[in-house]
């Protein structure tokens, strides 16, 4: 109904967002060097939420690579999100809200949470309210290192929230290794080990990253370690044993 209303000047894909190829989706001649102003092309998103948030970690990551809907430059993006998670998203250093996602949403682009939208002017309600948020990537990284590499040392550095930043980043090291490289690592990036994990700026990371990064070019099986994946392997393990020690009572 809406593209016979405006014909020739809409176009309606159905399609699945978490796949939908953008970068084939507009004329090439709408392409802007990145450095430039953005292009002619604006992202407006009212997905749901379950669909939001993944959808703004690939488009993230497709920022820093200039990959997908950034084919075609500093392409807009206006999307709605749960509006706690809007905060995150723009949460400064220091405040409750500051996580992982504010980390990596501001390393990449100008974030800024235009508005909120009570839910009860949506049909149906939702239960939450809603957060209106607005991205325009910055011409520079705050940080110039991998996504990949940014995502993992944010993720340890806020995997014990309130505990001591030094606690969450020593995880990026085996056991072996742990006190002497985490304090190698904050040495070297001049963070200062007593710091929450909130506390740590985007320039502060920029500097955990680049020591991070020298050290794993150090020792190439760095940067394969993951203390996540060895905590679950280990609890799988548990449960074998537990479910071995079950069968044998
Ligand atoms: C909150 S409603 C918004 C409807 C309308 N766009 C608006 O702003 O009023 C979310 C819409 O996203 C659509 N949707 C859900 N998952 C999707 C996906 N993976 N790809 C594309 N659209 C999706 C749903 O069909 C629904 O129409």
């Amino acid at each position: 109904m809406l593209s016979d209303a405006a014909p020739g000047k809409l176009r309606i894909v159905h399609g699945d967002v978490l796949t939908f190829k953008i970068e084939r989706a507009f004329p090439g001649s709408l392409k802007r060097q990145w450095e430039d102003d953005p292009p002619n092309v604006h992202i407006i998103g009212n997905l749901p939420f379950n669909v939001s948030t993944p959808l703004i970690i690939k488009w993230l990551e497709n920022v820093s690579c200039r990959g997908g809907p950034f084919v075609y430059g500093r392409t807009q993006m206006t999307l709605t999100f749960q509006k706690e998670v809007a905060e995150r998203l723009t949460a400064n250093t220091g405040s409750k809200q500051r996580s992982r996602l504010s980390v990596m949403a501001q390393y990449l682009c100008n974030v800024q949470h235009i508005l909120t939208i009570p839910g009860q002017a949506f049909v149906p309600k939702p239960e939450v309210d809603v957060g209106v948020v607005h991205f325009t990537p910055l011409v520079q990284p705050r940080i110039e290192q991998p996504f990949k590499l940014v995502e993992k040392v944010v993720q340890n550095a806020f995997q014990f929230r309130r505990k001591y930043c030094y606690r969450g980043l020593g995880m990026l090291f085996p056991e072996v290794q742990r006190v002497e490289s985490t304090g190698k690592l904050l040495e070297l990036a001049d963070v200062d080990p007593t710091l929450r994990p909130s506390q740590l700026s985007v320039s502060h990371f920029k500097s955990l990253c680049d020591v991070y990064r020298k050290m794993c070019d150090e020792d190439p099986h760095l940067f394969a370690y993951n203390f996540r994946e060895l905590k679950q392997n280990k609890s799988k393990t548990q449960e074998k044993e537990d479910d071995k020690e079950r069968d044998r009572l």
